[in-house]
């Protein structure tokens, strides 16, 4: 099969559905890695987008995929679609899917990157696992994904991504069965008023689920922080297996984004911690417990500071010290847990020159670091600290944290 990006997409008619759909990435605060392993994480949306759009066309038996961030196009006949993976239908929890889209993949499109794989392989398991648990069958459509996030680097584009296909995929099918229910055993029936306006809390918890296990394709073993803080947005306190707590004092923090620009994937630097912690699992496991103490002391910290009036300054000053600190030892803790980079070293102190506290955020290894700006910081000091980053070759932008999670964009 070959890539014919960039299709001109003005060769489609729009014939029937058209749905867009669009979703946040995300920064870790504290608790990346170690909330993997069932530890305390603090994480937040942020103000860049992934969109994804579904559109059903005119043009004779075709899907047709466009994923811009990876300069990817590809085409496939619907029937031979429906022949391997959705004449049989499985839904998404079953293993026997993953092995079906794995093998249609490698047999279908065997030239792809290994990036290139893990995205189409995402893709079809959600467009199968989804559409397969519903009664509707599969017409022409065309899928594009674009986004303002720089894939692969630690803001969550992954999650992103899936949240926005999970959630367009989700509004198909509510749109073509207004009876709302899922056809195959085992799915619980999508209760109360259909809604095709906006995705409702049981909408949101079917992405936040589905873009889970697609996230397993990319990511291995992920907490599942990302698909959360994508799917829901704000600021969330996160563990494992526990619900998922809004925190909303830190809605108001500034935070400077700066990418090394090393590229890394994911996916390896949890498979290196994990090897650490199998060759060393009493000193792994500490840290990762000092990891847990991090993030519990800054989120008490973020508490006292949502008590506090603004008259207050020196108290509001000495808590955004100790929060820079603990921004500090989170950082050093990363490093000893071997997902550092130099690149990401010098960040850290040229930020540090400046009066300034920063970290790796996301996977590490490369990727993007983070750092909080303190309420009246001298703006001054602040420009000198990005031009110097700058200079080095650094990317730097400033976001806003705690933006509204997955929405529904156009629906016609
Ligand atoms: N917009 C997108 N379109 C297609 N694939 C994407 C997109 N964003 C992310 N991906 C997939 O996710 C991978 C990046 O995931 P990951 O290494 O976890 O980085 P991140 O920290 O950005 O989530 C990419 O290599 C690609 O396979
Ligand atoms: C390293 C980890 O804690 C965060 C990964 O974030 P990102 O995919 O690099 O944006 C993994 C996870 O939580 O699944």
């Amino acid at each position: 099969m070959t890539n014919d990006y960039p299709l001109d997409l003005s060769n489609f008619k729009f014939i029937g559905r058209r749905i867009q759909v669009s979703a946040p990435g995300k920064v870790i605060l504290n608790g990346e890695h170690s909330v993997v392993y069932g530890k305390l994480a603090l994480a937040a949306s942020i103000d860049l987008r992934t969109k994804v759009e579904i559109n059903e066309i005119d043009l004779r038996n075709k899907l047709v995929v466009q994923f811009d961030a990876l300069r990817l196009s590809f085409q496939y006949d619907i029937q031979k679609i429906n022949e391997v993976l959705l004449n049989h239908p499985l839904p998404l929890d079953s293993e026997d899917l993953l092995d079906r889209v794995d093998n249609f993949v490698k047999l279908t499109q065997p030239n792809l990157s290994p990036t290139e794989t893990l995205a189409v392989k995402a893709f079809f398991y959600l467009l199968i696992g989804i559409l397969g648990s519903s009664s509707i069958q599969l017409t022409s459509l065309l899928v594009t994904a674009s986004t303002e996030l720089n894939a692969g680097a630690g803001l969550g584009s992954s999650a992103s991504f899936t949240v926005c296909l999970s959630a367009a995929l989700l509004q198909l099918i509510k749109s073509k069965t207004p009876e709302g229910y899922f056809s195959i055993e085992g799915y619980k029936p999508i209760t109360g008023e259909l809604n095709l306006i906006e995705f409702n809390k049981q909408d949101l918890d079917w992405i936040c689920q589905w873009s889970y296990r697609a996230e397993k394709i990319i990511h291995g073993t992920p907490s599942g922080v990302d698909n959360t803080v994508c799917t829901f947005g704000s600021v969330v306190e996160y563990r494992k297996g526990s619900l998922p707590k809004l925190i909303e004092a830190t809605c108001s923090l500034k935070l400077l984004l700066i990418n090394s620009n090393v590229p890394r994937e994911t996916k390896k630097m949890v498979a290196k911690v994990a090897e650490y912690r199998r060759k060393y699992p009493k000193v792994l496991d500490h840290l990762l417990e000092s990891m847990d103490e991090v993030s519990t002391t800054v989120i008490d910290k973020m508490s006292e500071l949502s008590q506090l009036s603004g008259t207050n300054t020196d108290d509001i000053k000495k808590i955004h010290k100790s929060l820079a600190e603990l921004f500090t030892i989170n950082h050093n803790l990363l490093n000893s847990i071997g997902v550092g980079h130099k690149k990401l070293n010098d960040i850290v102190d040229i930020l540090a020159e400046h009066g300034l506290s920063g970290k790796l955020t996301g996977g590490g290894g490369g990727g993007y670091a983070i750092c909080l700006i303190p309420p009246k910081f001298d703006a001054v000091c602040l420009r000198q600290a990005v031009i110097t980053l700058e200079c080095h070759g650094f990317d730097v932008v400033e976001t806003k944290l705690g933006v509204r999670g997955v929405t529904l964009d156009i629906f016609a």
